[in-house]
C-alpha cells in the first residue's frame, strides 16, 4: 500500500484532537483545541454539538496545514470519543434540537430513580451490563424527548436521529449519508443488548425512545463510508475505525488477551480489563461492556469508571485558580512530603465505580490551620490514585486475577509524582508506555487494520514500548493507613446533594 498515514480523531470531553500516525505508529503531527463547557445549573453539563463539529473540523484543517501532508496520503480515518454524551438532531436540517447532554451530567437522576422504582434495575443490568445511572445515554435521550418542546412528535414522525459523538461526526463528515456507531459505543447507551447484539425493544419501551432514531451498529474496524469532499478539505477518505475512547485505549495498549488491563487518566479515569468472550456479572460495582467488534466477533471488558480525575486538576486551575497549568500540580505537590491528613474526594459528578452514588458531591476533609495550597493540590492528585485503587480492588475481586502491573495512559500520566504515588498505594508496578496518546492510537489501529495499512493485532502488539516502570516504594502498613483515611473521606462525600 502506497498510502503513508492514518488520521485519528479523538473527540474528548474537553477538547478535540486530530493526530496523524505513520506506518511505524509514530506520531507525525497533532492539532488540539478545547471547546466550551456549559454548566446551566449545579450538576448539569452540556456541549454545543455544532461547536464540537466546527472544532473537530478546525483541528483536521490545522493538522493538515502544519504537517503539509497531502490528504490523499491518508489511508483511512479512525474516530474515538467521549462515550455516552448524547445529541439528537433533525436529519433534514442537520440541526441539533438541544445541546448535547454530557456523560457527566446528573440531570436524569430522577428518571433513574423512577426506573429503579419500577423494578427495572436488574433487567437493565442483565441486558446492557450497565447500572441504572445518569451517566449513560438512554436516560439523556428520554430527557430530551420529554423536555424539549415538539421533539417527541418530530421523533415519532421519523425526522430526528440520535447519536453519540462518533455517530454525529461520521454523519457530518459524510454530509448526512451515514448514520452508524460501533459495538463498543452502542454498549454505553443503556439501550443495547450486549448478549444478543441488538437494540433492545423492552429497554427502548421502558425509556420511551423510538427505534427509528437509532444508528446502525457495526464492527469497530471496517469502512463505514467516505468523507464528503466538501466536509474534508476537498478529499474523499475512508472512515474505517470507530470505538469509545476507553475501549480504543485498551486496543492501543495492545491489551488483546483476557486478563490484560489498562487505566486511562484523562478527564475521568477508566480502568478496563479484557475478558475475551466472557461476560462477567460484576459483584463489586463494575460494568460489563463491549471492548470491540473485530474479526467477526465481539470481545468484552470489565470496566471501572471514575468520573472525575484530570478534571479535578482542571478545577484547581479554572475553578480555584491555584494552578496556572495542570502540569504545575507536580511542582506544588512536591513541595510537601504528604498531604498532612488532607483528603480530597472529587465527586463533582456523583461517584461512579464502585460506589454508584448519583447524589455524592465533592469534599475536602482533614483541613487544619496548617493546611496549604500545596497540601490541597497534593490531595487532589492523590485522589486519582485512590480512586484507581478502589476500582482495581473491585476488578481483582470480580476476575480473580491478581494484576502483575498496571498499564497506564492519558494526559495525567505525564505526572511522575502521581505515577509514583499510584504504584505506592496499589503496591503494584505502574507501566507507562512511550506513546501516552493511546486512545488515538487505538482508533488509528482499528482504522488501519480495516484497510490493510496494518495486517494483524500481533504486529501491533510488538510495537508497545515501555517508557518507565514505577515500582512500589511504600510499606504495607503505611499504605493501609492512608487508604483507610481515603475510605473514611469517601463516606463524607456520599449522598450529599441538597434539594433545590
Ligand atoms: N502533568 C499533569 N498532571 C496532572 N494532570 C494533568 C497533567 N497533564 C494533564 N493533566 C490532566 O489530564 C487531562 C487531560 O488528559 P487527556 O488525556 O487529554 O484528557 P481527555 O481526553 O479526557 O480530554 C486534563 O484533565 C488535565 O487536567
Ligand atoms: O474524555 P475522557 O477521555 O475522560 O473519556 C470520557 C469517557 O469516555 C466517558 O465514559
Amino acid at each position: 500500500m502506497s498510502k503513508k498515514f492514518i488520521m485519528a480523531l479523538d473527540q474528548g470531553t474537553t477538547s478535540c484532537r486530530a493526530i496523524l500516525f505513520d506506518k511505524d505508529s509514530n506520531i507525525v503531527g497533532v492539532a488540539q483545541k478545547e471547546f466550551t463547557q456549559i454548566y446551566p445549573k449545579a450538576g448539569w453539563v452540556e456541549h454545543d454539538a455544532e461547536e464540537i463539529w466546527s472544532t473537530q473540523f478546525g483541528v483536521i484543517a490545522e493538522l493538515i496545514a502544519k504537517t503539509q501532508i497531502n490528504p490523499e496520503d491518508i489511508a483511512s480515518i479512525g474516530i474515538t470519543k467521549q462515550r455516552e454524551t448524547t445529541v439528537v438532531w433533525d436529519k433534514n436540517t442537520g440541526k441539533p434540537v438541544y445541546n448535547a447532554i454530557v456523560w457527566q451530567c446528573r440531570r436524569t437522576t430522577a428518571i433513574c430513580d423512577e426506573l429503579k422504582a419500577r423494578g427495572l434495575e436488574e433487567t437493565f443490568r442483565t441486558k446492557t451490563g450497565l447500572v441504572v445511572d445518569a451517566y449513560f445515554s438512554g436516560t439523556k435521550v428520554k430527557w430530551i424527548m420529554d423536555n424539549v418542546e415538539g421533539v417527541r412528535e418530530r421523533a415519532e414522525k421519523g425526522d430526528l436521529l440520535f447519536g453519540t459523538m462518533d455517530t454525529w461526526l461520521i454523519w457530518k463528515l459524510t454530509a448526512g449519508k451515514v448514520h452508524v456507531t460501533d459495538y463498543s459505543n452502542a454498549s454505553r447507551t443503556l439501550m443495547y443488548n450486549i448478549r444478543e447484539l441488538k437494540w433492545d425493544a423492552e429497554l427502548l419501551e421502558a425509556l420511551n425512545v423510538p427505534a427509528s432514531m437509532l444508528p446502525e451498529v457495526r464492527p469497530s474496524s471496517e469502512v463505514y463510508g467516505c468523507t464528503a469532499p466538501d466536509n474534508f478539505l476537498g478529499h474523499s477518505i475512508p472512515i474505517a475505525g470507530v470505538a469509545g475512547d476507553q475501549q480504543a485505549a485498551l486496543f492501543g495498549q495492545a491489551c488483546y488477551e483476557p486478563g490484560m488491563a489498562k487505566n486511562t487518566y484523562g478527564t475521568g479515569c477508566f480502568m478496563l480489563m479484557n475478558t475475551g468472550d466472557k461476560l462477567f456479572d460484576s459483584k463489586n460495582g463494575l460494568l460489563t461492556t463491549i471492548a470491540w467488534g473485530l474479526d467477526g466477533k465481539v470481545e468484552y471488558a470489565l470496566e471501572g469508571s471514575i468520573f472525575i480525575a484530570g478534571a479535578a486538576i482542571q478545577w484547581l486551575r479554572d475553578g480555584l485558580k491555584i494552578l496556572e497549568a495542570a502540569p504545575d500540580s507536580e511542582y506544588f505537590a512536591g513541595k510537601v512530603k504528604d498531604t498532612d491528613g488532607v483528603y480530597m474526594v472529587p465527586a463533582f459528578a456523583g461517584l461512579g465505580a464502585p460506589y454508584w452514588d448519583m447524589r455524592a458531591r465533592g469534599a475536602i476533609v482533614g483541613l487544619t490551620r496548617g493546611t496549604t495550597k500545596a497540601h490541597i493540590i497534593r490531595a487532589t492528585l492523590e485522589s486519582l490514585a485512590y480512586q484507581t485503587k478502589d476500582v482495581l480492588g473491585a476488578m481483582e475481586a470480580d476476575s480473580e486475577i491478581k494484576l502483575q502491573a498496571l498499564k497506564v495512559d492519558g494526559g495525567a500520566v505525564a505526572n511522575n509524582l502521581l505515577m509514583q504515588f499510584q504504584a505506592d498505594i496499589l503496591g503494584v508496578p505502574v507501566d507507562r508506555p512511550q506513546v501516552i496518546e493511546t486512545t488515538a492510537l487505538g482508533a488509528a489501529y482499528l482504522a488501519g487494520l480495516a484497510v490493510g495499512f496494518w495486517t494483524s493485532k500481533e504486529e501491533l502488539a510488538k510495537r508497545w514500548k515501555l517508557d518507565n516502570r514505577f515500582e512500589n516504594e511504600m510499606a504495607e502498613e503505611k499504605r493501609a493507613k492512608l487508604y483507610g483515611g481515603w475510605k473514611r473521606a469517601v463516606t463524607r462525600s456520599m449522598d450529599w446533594e441538597l434539594e433545590d
